[in-house]
């Protein structure tokens, strides 16, 4: 009764207003898993392979009718009769089925689709929250999970919008709180603060694509200003309540070997050093992808320096949610956290596998949306079943983005002993 009996996939709107696609997974009983897949703009060059049709309307963007079709033949003929209670067995099927490295043949995307979808039924099957059945599928038992700090990315660069900031997020981290529905309101709060301080400056308040601002800022340091600003402003301390993430994705405006930043033509160790004098000026915890995904050699290096400071050193392109990518970081003393997207990888059993990797070799892990989002809330309750200890999801605003966020404040209620994680060292 467990037993796949159909599945059913559509082309939906994502964030963006383009194509993304929503699968159902029914099972023989009539229980029903939907999910939906999310899609990144600033991708890591050895992402899963996302896949989208050979023609462009000149607004639509490109669909994925082609996934559709994989999803509702050959992934339905290879994967029907499957207990969807076996996930690891399912997600392999998909991936033989696919028998490229990165996915290619079916599309990540439509793999993904599936995997989640999947995960959804099974817990219904089951008759239990699926925060409780992807625990017990990650093998975490309930009394070890913790809730993950968010991480609110409020004001938005690089690839992300048009406000000419080379770094992509500027997020809050709000490590200050004790419960979920704290820390999220402490980021809105701020949220509301730092727009109010942009308008009375003169910027404009339009957002990016995850929904934080995108004022025309001269420089990183002006937006870290204003930022710090805005917390106080909301009535918060800096550093004790609430501190700063920052996502440079680096690949962005690294070529020839230098990292082309704010007028600069910088070598890997200027780009270690600027990190390190953002450090020493603000409130910063944690840096994300601080250099490219190229540049693997001197990251040890990078990871060193940000341990002597006490921040976090997240690794998103360079690793790309990949297990045997990650492994080799590992091995090479590469960052002290991971971020994690199901998109890069494409399966939920090999996203679970990397958690794992990560969580046997003392890294962090930080759960992540993608840029382009739907309002599916799967990653959620993936952060506290696999002990993610941050979550990232933009800006305490849109739909889109809030409901990640709105979700956790829920799991909270289903999960009442839960604690807020913690492990953000420099002011702790
Ligand atoms: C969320 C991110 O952006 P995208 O989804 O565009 O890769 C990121 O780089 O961390
Ligand atoms: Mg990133």
């Amino acid at each position: 009764m467990s037993k796949i009996a159909q599945l059913k996939a559509r082309e939906i709107l994502d964030s963006r207003g383009f194509p993304t696609v929503e699968v159902d997974v029914v099972l023989e009983n009539g229980c029903m898993g939907r999910a939906s897949v999310p899609s990144g703009k600033s991708t890591g060059r050895n992402e899963a392979y996302e896949l989208r049709d050979e023609d462009e309307g000149r607004y639509r963007g490109k669909g994925v009718l082609k996934v559709v079709e994989h999803v509702q033949q050959d992934i339905l003929h290879s994967i029907r009769g499957m207990s969807a209670l076996d996930q690891a067995a399912i997600d392999d099927a998909l991936i033989q089925l696919d028998g490229t490295d990165n996915k290619q043949r079916l599309g990540a995307n439509a793999i993904l689709g599936v995997s989640l979808a999947t995960a959804r039924a099974a817990a219904k099957y089951k008759n239990v929250h699926l925060v409780v059945h992807l625990a017990e599928f990650a093998g975490h038992h309930l009394d070890d999970l913790t809730l993950p700090i968010p991480m609110m990315n409020v004001i938005n660069g690089g690839k992300h919008a048009d406000s000419g900031i080379s770094v992509q997020e500027f997020k809050l981290v709000p490590h200050g709180a004790t419960k979920i529905s704290q820390a999220i309101q402490m980021g809105a709060e701020t949220y509301h603060a730092l727009k109010d301080l942009l308008a009375r400056q003169g910027h404009r308040i339009s957002v990016g694509d995850e929904g934080g601002f995108a004022p025309k800022l001269a420089t990183n340091e002006a937006a870290l200003q204003i930022l710090c600003e805005a917390i106080l402003a909301a009535g918060y301390q800096p550093g004790q309540d609430i501190s700063i993430g920052l996502d440079f994705a680096a690949n962005d405006f690294y070529a020839n070997g230098k990292y082309h930043l704010e007028g600069h033509d910088w070598s890997s160790d200027d780009m270690i050093e600027y990190c390190v004098q953002l450090i020493n000026k603000f409130p910063i915890v944690s840096i994300e992808d601080g250099l490219a995904e190229d540049d693997w050699d001197a990251w040890p290096r990078l990871t060193n320096a940000l341990k002597k400071v006490r921040v976090q050193c997240l690794g998103d392109d360079i690793f790309v949610t990949n297990p045997r990518i990650f492994a080799q970081g590992i091995q090479q003393g590469i960052a002290d956290a991971i971020l994690i997207k199901p998109n890069q990888i494409g399966t939920l059993t090999e996203t679970v596998r990397t958690m794992k990797m990560a969580a046997d070799a003392g890294y962090k892990t930080v759960m992540s949306h993608r840029s382009g989002e739907t309002t599916d809330t799967f990653i959620a309750d993936l952060a506290v079943a696999t002990n993610a200890r941050q979550m990232k999801s933009g800006a305490p605003a849109r739909g889109e983005r809030i409901e990640k966020y709105n979700q956790l404040i829920r799991l909270a209620e289903e999960l009442p002993d839960l604690q807020l994680a913690t492990g953000l060292y420099r002011f702790s």
